[in-house]
């Protein structure tokens, strides 16, 4: 298959493998939780994320997701603590989404979808740089939130009033002072497991922390996500939807749990 991978029935999930064979690896994500499955470790500390607004530099819609990149040549917006060690820089925030309120998540929780799925991905700074961590199994770790169909979420209103000048694959705009910490649930209670990237190159390097608690996204608002396209502006258009790959097989791993 060629590299231009996507979510369509001729270069969708199910067709990654050709070109990315570690899409049947041993640590593929994302994967259904099952809470009754899960390893309550009284030893994973508090979840410590440390954003500085400063640091949001750009949107872009990738033809992929749309993603909020940040700069991280110093240690501003960090995720410590946790199931990791050491310290983690931001690099990026993105989304995946359905076509309708009732998909859209990659992770699920006993087969509960959610209707979109924020992942907000750091790089482990005992590397260089991203570009390095991202190939390591210890390299990155993924924050996901879930956003679950309810009232409009008035912090999510910044980032999809932005979604207008990025309709098309390709298009980016500043998105400055904007600090992540609005876009987090009350709770920081989370599952973890070892897993990977869930977009090619399905790199097997990243610690997931998933959170227990959904923030709220109202259905207008998820009518907006939909609005973006896969193509550039003056081509076909399609819109972005179902952006997200179906879990994968838990095969020889432990999911451990923050929380009683
Ligand atoms: C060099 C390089 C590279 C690729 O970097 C990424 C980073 C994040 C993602 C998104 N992965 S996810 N959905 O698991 O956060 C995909 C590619
Ligand atoms: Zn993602």
């Amino acid at each position: 298959m060629s590299h231009s991978w996507g979510y369509g029935p001729s270069n969708g999930p199910d067709k990654w493998v050709e070109g990315f064979p570690i899409a049947d690896g041993p640590r593929q994500s994302p994967i259904d939780i099952v809470p009754g499955q899960a390893d309550f470790d009284s030893a994973l500390q508090a979840l410590s994320l440390k954003y500085d607004a400063a640091t949001s530099k750009s949107i872009i819609n990738n033809g992929h997701t749309f993603q909020v990149d940040f700069g991280d040549d110093s240690d501003s917006s960090t995720l410590t603590g946790g199931p990791i060690s050491g310290t983690y820089r931001l690099r990026q925030f993105h989304f995946h989404w359905g076509g309708a309120d009732d998909r859209g998540s990659e992770h699920t929780i006993a087969g509960t979808k959610y209707a979109a799925e924020l992942h907000l991905v750091h790089w482990n700074t005992k590397y260089p740089s991203f570009g390095d961590a991202v190939s390591q199994p210890d390299g990155l770790a993924v924050v996901g939130v879930f956003l679950q169909i309810g009232d409009d979420n008035s912090q999510l209103q910044t980032v999809v009033d932005a979604l207008d000048a990025i309709k098309g694959k390709g298009q980016q705009t500043t998105f400055e002072n904007f600090d992540p910490t609005v876009l987090l649930p009350g709770s920081l209670d989370y599952w973890t497991y070892l897993g990977s990237l869930t977009t090619p190159p399905l790199l097997e390097s990243v610690t997931w922390i998933v959170l227990k608690e959904p923030i709220s996204v109202s259905s207008g608002q998820m009518t907006k996500f939909r609005s973006l396209l896969f193509t550039p502006e003056g081509d076909e258009p399609s819109c972005m939807m179902d952006n997200y790959r179906p879990p994968q097989p838990l095969k020889d791993r432990k999911v451990r749990a923050s929380f009683q």
